[in-house]
């Protein structure tokens, strides 16, 4: 990453645009998995153009390629990508180091590799047992369509699974032994291998998936709910009035995200769906809901919990123990921002945690880390609307999910200068 820093800016007033956001990282990382193991058969409209969907588009090609000598594919930052590959190079002919960043080698990995060991798959770690780089050796024998798996880590070790079940000539039946995290993802997983004509059964704790045809068909990428989450907040600042049209949003979508259009009806932001697209609009300031869980939708955290602090709203977050182990440890990053402004976040009773900004200060300009996480840049830039200024360092770590995102911020009154 390189020492780059942008000033941020806003010059008030009413917002009106209209944002075209890029596809779907979630769906364009499942929609390419599908179209590799489908051998084209399931084809794909509206990719995003995230840094980690084309990241894993190349490592896709690359696998293909191989078949006798050692590939090494890096998918640097990108934890989907990983754990997907980790499913899927297992499955196809080849042999594979798959690496990544150094933060990717502190996520664990180890509950996808044991389910994946489990039933056949010849996978060995090639630095620190539970975590990447691993070594692949694909092409394996099934031995096993029974897998036990833990559901409160990872989302993404359950979609990989799931995601090459037809493939497997015994099918695959996973039991999650432990509450499950992040299930909408899980849901989307399904929703989208129903798409190519997947049937599948989710009992209680067990999902099966029996081997099976998949049938031509093409799936149409969403817009990104995550990335709306930023404008949701940017509305929600703003005076009463503003809106924000954004083109392609459906109001049933496979994305979990999408529910960031009942939190922020607590922060006065209505949503409209209308003419293919919603309109997000402040419509009052008046106080809502102050607690949030956010066990379904991880990503929304840190919008939220900025939003509030930018708002001096106090409130309390309940859901967030799968954030220390995402593109940083979200709850530290947010802390050590948050503190900036006087604002402390801490956890209260177990699991939930406090934003008490009564003391919060107005500093005439402010440094924000990103730690190497997109969320954290795109979740404090909004906050330009109500302090002076805000300096964001390494503000390319958008590029991960969405690339446009500074140049959109000024389409809605946003000014930033790159250092
Ligand atoms: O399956 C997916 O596309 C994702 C699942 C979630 O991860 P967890 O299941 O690890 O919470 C989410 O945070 C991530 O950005 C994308
Ligand atoms: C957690 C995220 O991504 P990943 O796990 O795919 O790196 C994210 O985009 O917030």
């Amino acid at each position: 990453m390189d020492t780059e820093i942008l000033s941020l800016t806003h010059q008030g007033g009413c917002i009106k645009a209209t944002i075209p956001l890029t596809g779907s990282k979630s769906e364009s990382n499942r929609a390419l998995i599908l179209n590799a193991l489908s051998k084209g058969k399931v084809r794909i409209q509206n990719l995003s153009h995230a840094d980690d969907t084309t990241t894993l588009q190349k490592a896709l090609q690359i696998a293909t390629k191989s078949i006798d000598t050692l590939q090494t594919i890096d998918i640097g930052p990108a934890g989907t990508a990983m754990r997907f590959l980790t499913a899927y190079l297992s499955l196809i002919p080849g042999h594979f180091l798959l690496t990544g960043s150094e933060r990717m080698k502190q996520r664990p990995i180890g509950i996808l590799v044991d389910a994946l060991t489990g039933i056949g798959a010849n996978i060995n770690y090639a630095g620190t047992a539970g975590y990447p780089p691993l070594d692949i050796k694909g092409a394996f024998s099934q031995i096993s369509d029974q897998i036990t798996i833990r559901g409160d880590v990872s989302s993404q070790y359950l979609s990989a699974l799931l995601l090459i079940a037809p493939f497997l000539p015994n099918g695959l039946t996973l039991t999650i032994s432990s509450p499950l995290t992040s299930k909408p993802y899980v849901s989307m997983t399904l929703d989208m291998l129903k798409e190519i004509g997947v049937d599948y059964l989710w009992e209680e704790n067990n999902i099966t998936i029996k081997h099976q045809e998949i049938k031509e068909s093409v799936l149409t990428v969403e817009p990104d709910w995550s990335a709306a989450s930023y404008w949701y907040s940017v509305i929600a600042l703003s005076p009463i009035g503003s809106s924000i049209f954004l083109p392609g949003l459906k109001n049933n979508s496979l994305q979990g995200d999408r529910a960031i259009v009942d939190i922020m009806r607590h922060f006065g932001v209505s949503s409209r769906f209308e003419n293919n697209g919603v309109t997000l609009e402040k419509v009052s300031t008046t106080g809502g809901e102050r607690f949030f869980n956010f066990k379904e939708c991880p990503d929304l955290a840190q919008t939220v919990i900025a939003c509030c602090a930018a708002l001096g709203y106090n409130a309390h977050f309940t859901g967030l123990e799968t954030l220390k182990i995402k593109e940083t440890d979200r709850i530290l990053a947010l802390q050590q921002e948050l503190a900036k402004f006087s604002i402390t976040l801490n956890e209260e009773d177990l699991g939930t945690y406090h934003l008490d900004t009564t003391s919060r200060t107005n500093p005439a300009s402010v440094k924000i880390k990103t730690y190497e996480d997109h969320r954290m840049a795109m979740a404090f830039a909004p906050l330009a609307i109500v302090f002076k200024e805000l300096i964001i360092e390494e503000p390319k770590v958008v590029g991960k999910s969405y690339p446009t995102f500074w140049e959109h911020l000024a389409k809605a009154n946003f000014g930033y200068v790159l250092q």
